[in-house]
């Protein structure tokens, strides 16, 4: 097969899809990949690594869309890549579809085959394409928000673990999947007082059992919420409903109870954000305030750390990225449903049932298009 590499436009998106020992594992498998000129550069992968690992280079983003059967990204596509994009084309990346409508309708019109790395998903439940950037993004949360309590950039002036004498920062968090285990970790590890929140039972039984002395698990619900928001420091957003867009947890009327200089980091964001006032920003512009209260809703949080996220992501797709090179998208999904659950958009047909149902869009099962 023949798998191109773009270089990523997004803001500050750093990141690249395949790093040089996973263009080398393609290659020994007979395919041919074609990697964008400076491609890897941000990541530390000059040209001449993937070329000395039998890849080969292209001038231009067109022509990397023109020559690829496969294209592997990190980031969605954005609007400048959208007429890029080919009829049967097989795009293997992050989507997000249920919290961005102009992309889903894009893809559909491309009539291109989208399997989105965020909803490929094991029979048992989890999220193996989702997990390593979910790591990296819990984790700057956490740092992210320490820095932002400082009081010239808006926060309380509160230090995470405060000094003998005084009292520590507390921090809660709002689901307590892998971003929000990640991002208490780091806290507790800071000495902050950390609370996460979850809807299920035996995640908080295991958060129970792993976590430190300084994290404790509550019940997700909106009476909770009132009550730990109102002395909260930093809040992490970190619920996902995996495909579809997330629940407003903390509504527009509640930022009026949290204390000036609170900060909201809601990594949710990608998915709409459990956040009602976070919007996606930018890490060239990632805060804004609204009632005092700052928020940090960057969408590409591990695109700012792209020495750990590339390789990260790498170790995670390339297994799902061989089986679709050695047998192509069709076969690849009959064999492996975890890659079925990830299609999302095949040739103009919605076939994730949340993202058909975030814009009213008729839905078809996948199996349609898995059969002979
Ligand atoms: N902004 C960024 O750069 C990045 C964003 N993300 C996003 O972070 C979000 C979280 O991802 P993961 O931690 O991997 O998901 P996960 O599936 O591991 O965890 C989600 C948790 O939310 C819990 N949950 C569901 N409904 C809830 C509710 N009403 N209240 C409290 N908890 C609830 C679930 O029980 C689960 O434990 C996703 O939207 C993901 O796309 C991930 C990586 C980077
Ligand atoms: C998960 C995701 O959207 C990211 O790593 O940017
Ligand atoms: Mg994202």
């Amino acid at each position: 097969m023949i798998i191109g590499i773009p270089k990523e436009i997004k803001n500050n998106e750093n990141r690249v899809a395949l790093t040089p020992a996973g263009a080398q594992e393609l290659v020994k498998r007979g395919h041919t990949v074609y990697v964008q000129h400076t491609a890897g550069d941000g990541s530390g992968f000059p040209d001449h690594l993937y070329e000395e690992a039998g890849a080969k280079i292209l001038p231009t983003i067109e022509e990397t869309y023109r020559i690829a059967e496969m294209i592997m990204k990190v980031k969605e596509p954005i609007e400048p890549e959208y007429d890029l994009v080919r009829e049967d084309q097989l795009l293997f990346t992050y989507f997000h579809f249920a919290s961005h409508e102009p992309l889903t309708n894009a893809m559909i019109k491309s009539k291109s085959v989208c399997l989105a790395y965020e909803t490929v998903e094991k029979p048992g439940g989890g999220l193996p394409l989702l997990v390593p950037m979910s790591e990296v993004a819990g984790r700057m949360a956490t740092q992210k928000g320490a820095n932002y309590l400082e009081k010239p950039l808006g926060g309380k002036g509160i230090l995470m673990g405060g000094v003998p004498g005084t009292l520590p920062a507390k921090v809660l968090i709002l689901g307590g999947g892998i971003v929000g285990t990640q991002a208490a970790w780091m806290a507790a590890g800071m000495k902050a007082d950390v609370t996460i929140l979850d809807v299920s039972l035996p995640r908080m039984r295991y958060l129970s059992d792993v976590m430190p002395a300084n994290v404790k698990t509550r019940m997700s619900n909106e009476y909770n919420i009132r009550e730990l928001i109102k002395t909260a420091d930093l809040i992490i957003g970190a619920v996902l409903i995996p495909g579809a867009k997330a629940p407003h947890l903390i509504t527009r009327d509640m930022l009026k109870e949290m204390q000036p200089g609170t900060v909201l980091v809601d990594v949710a964001v990608d998915q709409g954000g459990c956040i009602e006032t976070c919007k996606p920003t930018t890490h060239q512009d990632p805060t804004f305030t609204i009632d005092g209260v700052l928020h940090y809703c960057v969408a590409n949080m591990p695109g700012a750390v792209p020495y750990t996220s590339t390789i990260g992501l790498t170790n995670a797709t390339l297994p799902y990225a061989i089986q679709l090179a050695d047998k192509g998208w069709k076969k690849a999904s009959k064999e492996n449903v975890e890659l079925a659950t990830g299609l999302n958009v095949i040739k103009g047909d919605v076939v994730y049932k949340a993202v058909a149902d975030a814009f009213d869009l008729p839905f078809t099962a996948v199996e349609k298009h898995l059969v002979n």
